[in-house]
């Protein structure tokens, strides 16, 4: 079955003279269990293609279907218990003035969990962080911490689909390893379904089964990594890219 069915989407910002078209006929599908890259140079409209399934692009049309369900514009708080985003950021994603415990306990709480405690030390060690960093404060966190902290705020209410923007790109590279690490562990694990964004191929070319090269709206090419590691894209563009990653 497919986890996520993109079909001719089209997303755009303003209107008339200062209209960008952001993503232009967009289709794609990502079966379940599979971890599915977005690669392209910046503005290519990979986010865009994130916000339009979270519901945070007002203007699209085509069709988005997750888990079987076609979505509408708005977003059920059910759509929230299956898919479920990390961001680039996890400085600007975590509230400052809120304790690791205050960020698990009330996405668990918004979800309708009651055993709170119990789940919030283990997705403390689900994302290898342990007890011992539950009531801490963002600004007592490393940025690899913190964004460990986003992953289990994430996890919190078990979903199928985590969308991924960038989610290391923010980070030393000494810890980008890590959390890309234990992303994918965490999807072996779970049988998680991936959509990531990134514009490095040696992540995608790690994290994925398969890619999506974008460029100005557009899908140029979809290929298996496979191709990718034996640098074999068909379409110019993706040619360039990975000549661009070497
Ligand atoms: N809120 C917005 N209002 C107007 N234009 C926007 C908005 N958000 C994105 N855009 C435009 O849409 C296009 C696609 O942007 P998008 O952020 O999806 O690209 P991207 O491939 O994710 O790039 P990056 O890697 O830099 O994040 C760009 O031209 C961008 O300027």
């Amino acid at each position: 079955m497919n986890m996520l069915e993109i079909k001719q989407l089209d997303v755009w910002f303003g209107h008339g003279h200062n209209r960008v078209d952001a993503v232009k006929g967009a289709e794609f599908s990502v079966p379940e269990g599979e971890s599915f890259g977005l690669v392209g140079e910046s503005g290519s409209g990979k986010s865009t293609i994130l916000r339009a399934i979270t519901g945070l692009a007002p203007e699209w049309s085509g069709g988005i279907t997750v888990n079987g369900e076609r979505l509408g514009k708005q977003r059920r708080k059910s759509f929230y218990k299956t898919v479920q985003m990390v961001f680039q950021d996890p400085y600007a994603s975590l509230h400052p003035r809120h304790s690791v415990d205050q960020v698990l306990g009330e996405t668990l709480a918004l979800h309708g969990f009651r055993d709170i405690d119990a789940r919030v030390v283990k997705l403390l060690d689900d994302v290898g962080l342990g007890q011992k960093f539950r009531f801490r404060y963002p600004h007592q966190l490393s940025g690899g911490q913190r964004q460990r902290v986003a992953i289990a705020r994430a996890l919190a209410p078990e979903p199928k689909l985590l969308l991924l923007d960038e989610p290391t790109s923010a980070l030393d590279v000494s810890v980008q390893a890590e959390i890309l690490n234990l992303l994918v562990d965490l999807r072996k694990d779970r049988g998680l379904t991936y959509l990531m964004v990134s514009h490095d191929l040696s992540v995608v070319g790690h994290m994925c089964d398969r890619l999506a090269a974008m460029r100005h709206g557009e899908i140029v090419e979809i290929m298996d990594v496979a191709a990718l590691r034996g640098m074999q894209a068909q379409h110019a563009y993706s040619q360039e890219l990975l000549q661009a990653s070497v």
